[in-house]
C-alpha cells in the first residue's frame, strides 16, 4: 500500500503520483512515502476504531471490574499532594500504638471511632464513598471535624481496587476497622443491590486486599444484631444460631460473617466482627428511627410506630454511641495480629464475633415518651402495622464475651443518651446544619 519514496524523484513522478491518488509523506528521516489514499482511510477507520474499543474497555472495567471508578480519583490518588495527605493523616503521633485504616470514616460510627484514635495518637486514615443514601451533607459536616483532627478521608469506593492497592502500597496498616456498608433494614426492600454492592462486593474486595498485603494487617468490621433475625431465644448470645435472617440488610451482613471465616481460615487474616445493636447518639444516622422521630416531633409531623401482628410493641436494644467506641477501640487494642502475608497463611489466626449491645432492650413506645420528655413536645403517634420490610420483633444482647475479652461495660442508659442527642440536635441544626434537604424525596419503606 504504501512505497517509499526519496526526495530524488523527479517533480513529474510526485505530480503523476498525486493525481494517481497518492499522498506524498514526509517522514522524519527525511525521506519522502507514497501512500494510497485509500490506505489513508483505513488508517482512519483503524484510529476511529481503536478510540471506540479504548472506550468501550474503560467503561466495562469501569462498571464491572471496579477499576477506576472515578477517573478524577484514580489519577488524583497518584499525585503528591494525596501521598502528602495520605502520609500526614496515617503518622502516630506521641502515644499512638496503631495505623488504622477507618472504612466509612463519614459515617455516624466510623467518625466517633475515627476521632477517639486519632486523638489519643494513632495513625488514622478514612475511606469513604460519600454515598447519598442520607444527606451529604452531615457527611460532610463529619468529615470537616476529622479533618480539623488531622484525618484525611480518602475519597473512594470500596470497590475500587486501584485506590485500595495504592493506599496499601503506601501505608503499612496495622489495622483495618471497617464500617463501610450499605445500612438500614428496610430500606434493603427498595434497592438490594446496593447492599449487594457494598456489604457483600466491597467486604471481599477489601479483604482480597488485606490478604495480599504485606504484613496483613488485623481486621474489625461491622456486624448486626439483624444476623439473630427471627431467633426467639433472648437474650441473644454469639453461639446462638443466625440462620434466620429476617431482611436482605441481615442476610448480607451474615454473609459477611461467613465470607470473614473463609479469609480467616484460608489466609491467616485475624478477624473480629462487631454485633451493633441498634445504635444511637450526636452525629448519627437521620434515617434511624431515633432521628427522623425527632425530626418529626419538632417539625409537628405524625411519627409511625409499628407494632407486631397481634398488636404487641417491638422493641430494641438501644446502644448509644460512646459505648460502641469503647467496644471498638477495645476490638481494636485486643487483636492479635494476623498470621499470614501475601496471600499465604503462616498458622490459624484469631477469629472472633462480639455482640455490642446495651442489654436493656426498650419498647418503641417508651422510647418515643423519652424522646418527648427531652423535646419537651409531645408526638403524633401513628400506631401502624408493622409492614413487610425486614423487621424482628425485637432484640436483646448478652455481652458477657465482650465483656471479658474487651472489657466492655455499656454504661449509657437510654434516658441519658437520648439526652445528649436530643442536645446534639437542636444545636446543629440551629448553628447552620443542612436541615433544608433532610431525607427529602427519601422513603426507605
Ligand atoms: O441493630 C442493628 O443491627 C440495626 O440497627 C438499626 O436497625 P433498627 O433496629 O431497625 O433501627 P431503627 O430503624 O432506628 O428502628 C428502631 C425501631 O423503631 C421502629 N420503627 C422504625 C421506623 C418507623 O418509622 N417506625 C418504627 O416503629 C423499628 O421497627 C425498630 O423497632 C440500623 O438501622 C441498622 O442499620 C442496623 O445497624
Amino acid at each position: 500500500m504504501a512505497s517509499k519514496g526519496s526526495s530524488l524523484l523527479s517533480p513529474h513522478l510526485v505530480k503523476l503520483l498525486d493525481a494517481d491518488g497518492y499522498h506524498k509523506v514526509k517522514a522524519n528521516n527525511g525521506h519522502y512515502y507514497y501512500i494510497s489514499r485509500m490506505a489513508m482511510r483505513h488508517t482512519n477507520w483503524l484510529k476511529t476504531f481503536c478510540f471506540i474499543s479504548f472506550l468501550s474497555i474503560l467503561a466495562w472495567g469501569c462498571f464491572f471490574q471496579g477499576f477506576p471508578l472515578y477517573p478524577g480519583l484514580y489519577f488524583g490518588c497518584s499525585s503528591a499532594a494525596w501521598k502528602k495527605a495520605v502520609l500526614s493523616s496515617a503518622a502516630r503521633q506521641e502515644g499512638g500504638q496503631l495505623t488504622v485504616l477507618v472504612t466509612g470514616a463519614a459515617g455516624f460510627v466510623g467518625s466517633h471511632v475515627s476521632l477517639a484514635l486519632k486523638s489519643r495518637g494513632d495513625g488514622v486514615v478514612g475511606l469513604d464513598n460519600f454515598n447519598d443514601y442520607y444527606p451529604v451533607a452531615l457527611k460532610r459536616a463529619r468529615a470537616a471535624n476529622l479533618q480539623k483532627a488531622g484525618i484525611f478521608i480518602v475519597e473512594a469506593d470500596l470497590n475500587d481496587r486501584v485506590v485500595l492497592s495504592k493506599l496499601f502500597d503506601r501505608v503499612r496498616f496495622t489495622h483495618v476497622l471497617h464500617l463501610a456498608a450499605q445500612a438500614g433494614v428496610r430500606y434493603a426492600v427498595k434497592n438490594p443491590l446496593a447492599y449487594v454492592h457494598s456489604n457483600v462486593g466491597g467486604f471481599v474486595t477489601l479483604l482480597e486486599q488485606c490478604k495480599n498485603s504485606k504484613p496483613q494487617p488485623a481486621i474489625v468490621y461491622a456486624s448486626s444484631s439483624s444476623v439473630y433475625g427471627l431467633n426467639s431465644k433472648v437474650p441473644f448470645s454469639e453461639d446462638d444460631r443466625t440462620d434466620h435472617p429476617a431482611s436482605l440488610y441481615a442476610a448480607t451482613k451474615k454473609a459477611d460473617e461467613v465470607l470473614a471465616h473463609t479469609y480467616n481460615h484460608i489466609y491467616g487474616l485475624s478477624i473480629t466482627a462487631l454485633r451493633f445493636f441498634t445504635v444511637y447518639g450526636p452525629w448519627g444516622r437521620p434515617d434511624m428511627a431515633y432521628f427522623s422521630f425527632t425530626r418529626n416531633i419538632v417539625d409537628g409531623q405524625p411519627i409511625k410506630i409499628f407494632q407486631g401482628p397481634h398488636g404487641e410493641e417491638l422493641a430494641r436494644d438501644f446502644t448509644f454511641i460512646d459505648d460502641v467506641v469503647k467496644g471498638c477501640v477495645a476490638s481494636l487494642d485486643t487483636a492479635l495480629p494476623s498470621t499470614g502475608s501475601e496471600g499465604k497463611k503462616r498458622k490459624k489466626a484469631q477469629f472472633r464475633i462480639f455482640n455490642l449491645g446495651n442489654t436493656q432492650p426498650v419498647k418503641v413506645g417508651d422510647f418515643v415518651s423519652i424522646l418527648e420528655k427531652h423535646l419537651k413536645k409531645k408526638a403524633k403517634r401513628n400506631v401502624i402495622p408493622m409492614p413487610a420490610t425486614g423487621d424482628v420483633m425485637f432484640t436483646h444482647a448478652n455481652v458477657t464475651k465482650a465483656q471479658v475479652a474487651l472489657g466492655y461495660n455499656p454504661s449509657t442508659d437510654l434516658d441519658t443518651g437520648l439526652g445528649i442527642f436530643v442536645k446534639w440536635y437542636k444545636s446543629y441544626y440551629k448553628h447552620g446544619g443542612e436541615h433544608e434537604g433532610m431525607l427529602k424525596g427519601y422513603k426507605p419503606y
